[in-house]
């Protein structure tokens, strides 16, 4: 986590009670959830539950270019600006160790371009399938206000694709400890060599993902940072 928030009062959603060190920050609106991709969305939901109050909105924001927290935080300010209020967005990276961290952010056009199999095929020349899910939130209380990042990993591997083709890059991560099948009811893979996300009973997956680890640590914050959701009419 990184950043930090200014006072209160320089947020148009966000005011605390003046006079108390430990003030409440009371947010006016609940957070927004901006995000192009309906598959993230339906894991957000789950994973935060009722826990911070929260609404979504469907907007494809740009691609950014950068370091991944450069990249949230860059989504971050532009999705305050659009909503005017308090928003959290996530940016996600499968990095390759063998490359280095490639594709990291940049994996939506290489699985765009060249699917599940050129994926696997970047690592032909390699021994090391090593890998891992990354994912960046960040949340800006308005427009103007710095982002706080959350990053969540999760250490895996690239397998050849299995199980179900509908959210992007699952069916070719095996997450570690998901390598033997008898360990895992779940996973119908008729040999053992594993499981992949896609293999994955979706609360499972949404237990142990890059997602839910970041997502503990948003929750973390808001529990510490003591908001006050004072949500009025029907939003
Ligand atoms: O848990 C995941 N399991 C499998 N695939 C995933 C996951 N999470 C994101 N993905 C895919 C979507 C996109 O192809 C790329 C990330 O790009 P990324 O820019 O973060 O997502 P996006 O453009 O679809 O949605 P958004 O509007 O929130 O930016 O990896
Ligand atoms: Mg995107």
């Amino acid at each position: 986590m990184s950043g930090g928030y200014p006072p209160p009062s320089s947020s148009p959603s966000q005011s605390s009670p003046s006079g108390n060190e430990e003030a409440m920050r009371v947010l006016t609106r609940p957070v927004t959830f901006v995000t192009g991709n309906a598959k993230k969305l339906e894991e957000v939901r789950a994973i935060l539950g009722n826990s911070i109050p929260f609404q979504s909105l469907r907007l494809d924001l740009p691609e950014l270019q950068g370091e991944p927290e450069e990249i949230s935080k860059g989504k971050a300010r532009l999705a305050a600006t659009e909503v005017n209020g308090p928003v959290l967005v996530e940016d996600t990276c499968l990095c390759f160790n063998a490359l280095n961290g490639l594709p990291g952010p940049y994996i939506k056009w290489f699985l765009e371009k060249i699917g599940h199999e050129g994926l696997n095929n970047l690592l032909m020349a390699y021994e090391d399938k090593s890998a891992y899910a990354a994912c960046v939130f960040s949340l800006a209380l308005g427009p103007n206000t710095e982002p706080l990042t959350f990053v969540g990993k999760t250490m895996g591997k690239i397998v050849p694709a299995r199980g179900p083709k509908d959210f992007g890059w699952d069916p070719i991560f095996q997450p570690n400890g998901y390598e033997l099948n008898f360990n895992h009811f779940f996973c119908l893979s008729s040999v053992s060599i594993g499981c992949s996300y896609a293999e994955m009973p979706k609360e499972e997956k949404n237990k142990i993902s890059h997602r839910s680890k970041a997502l503990a640590l948003v929750k973390s914050h808001f529990a510490a940072a003591g908001y006050h959701f004072q949500i009025n009419g029907s939003s």
